[in-house]
């Protein structure tokens, strides 16, 4: 069942210098249960897709256009298109999200048992006894040592792993559908970080939650994710179940995502730098294909075309190019199988 329908969504910014065309008709789906990665490099938009969905934009940010169409029982609501006053009822209840820096994401000036019970009081019906348990129930299931101690301690007096475990615990409080964890790991050390998305993982699952992981590490959504998605420049390049991704990547970008991955196997020499860098996307006049000024592959009498063509190379595995580096199932109508 899908739980998540993200559609033609666009995102500008505007700023002193221009408008920065920061998402551009970006298309996914969730399943229930699901763990979708986006994958790509800094400033590929993975973060303005998160917020966008949690309606967190900052003001210098507009939607342009899009659905994002959440399914709740047999309810589909656009988050979108939802009151504020909604939101502030979905989020925590419905919808969650991990940031990337737990310290900054957390009130400084409040214990952290307390931030955790502000959540169940604002989401839930239980009385305060039940309120309180149920705190130190989710410190224990995030595996804080010493729970009833830790309640009354501030971010500044925990660890960065520590912290983060309690924005899980604060995110998973109220079971939400749909949990969006951005880089969760950030900042921690390599032991930390696979403690951490072990924890995020073993969660979800149990609680049968979708998972939006973010991640500019391939290696890592490789391991976590069941599907991934990459980003270019504020597009989708290509979306795919993770063995597939790998096996047969179809877009040019994803190939040297992949040779860029580090592997067991891998000398450090082996791994091949990605050139060029993002295009600037205060561009009035972007090209329908971001890549394009860094791929090997460009044609320009065929990938100038507007709009970017979208192909189908199963049912499950799309790629935004005109020149894959797999055949298309089909040549959409109207156009030349490239
Ligand atoms: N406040 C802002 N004003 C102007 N442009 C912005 C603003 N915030 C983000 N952007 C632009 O939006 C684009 C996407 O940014 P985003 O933070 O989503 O990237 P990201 O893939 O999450 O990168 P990172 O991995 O570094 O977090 C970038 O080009 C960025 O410059």
């Amino acid at each position: 069942m899908t739980l998540l329908q993200v559609q033609n969504l666009c995102v500008e910014f505007r700023t002193r210098s221009g408008r920065v065309q920061a998402l551009d008709r970006i298309d996914f789906s969730l399943t229930a249960g699901e763990t979708l990665g986006i994958v790509g490099e800094s400033g590929s938009g993975k973060s303005v897709t998160a917020f966008a969905l949690m309606r967190v934009l900052e003001a210098s940010a507009r939607v342009t256009s899009g659905k994002a169409l959440l399914q709740l029982g047999n309810r589909s609501l656009d988050l979108l298109q939802e009151s504020e006053a909604s939101m502030g009822t979905l989020r925590g209840k419905e919808i969650s999200m991990i940031f990337q820096n737990p310290r900054t994401a957390l009130n400084p000036i409040r214990s952290v048992g307390k931030q955790i019970r502000d959540v169940l009081r604002c989401h839930t019906n239980l009385s305060r006894a039940q309120i309180q348990a149920r705190v130190l129930e989710l410190l224990a299931q995030v595996r804080i040592p010493d729970p009833e101690r830790r309640y009354h301690a501030y971010p500044y007096e925990l660890s960065g792993g520590l912290c983060q475990r309690i924005m899980i615990a604060l995110a998973l409080a109220c079971s939400p559908k749909l949990l969006i964890a951005d880089e969760p790991t950030t900042g921690l050390d390599v032991t930390t970080q696979a403690t951490i998305l072990n924890l995020i993982r073993d969660l979800t699952q149990a609680q049968s939650m979708s998972l939006i992981l973010i991640t500019h590490d391939l290696a890592l959504a490789s391991e976590y994710c069941d599907r991934i998605l990459v980003m270019h420049a504020g597009h989708t390049v290509e979306t795919a179940p993770t063995p597939d991704l790998f096996h047969s990547p179809a877009h040019p970008y994803t190939q040297q995502l992949i040779a860029a991955t580090p592997e067991p196997h891998k000398q450090l020499l082996d791994l091949a730098p990605i050139p060029g860098s993002l295009p600037d996307l205060r561009a009035d006049n972007l090209p329908p294909c971001r890549f394009q000024g860094r791929c090997d592959r460009y044609d320009p009498a065929l990938c100038d075309q507007t709009p970017l063509i979208q192909h189908q190379l199963s049912p499950t595995h799309h790629v935004a190019c005109w020149k894959p580096l797999q055949s298309p199932l089909v040549a959409p109508s109207g156009h030349e199988s490239a």
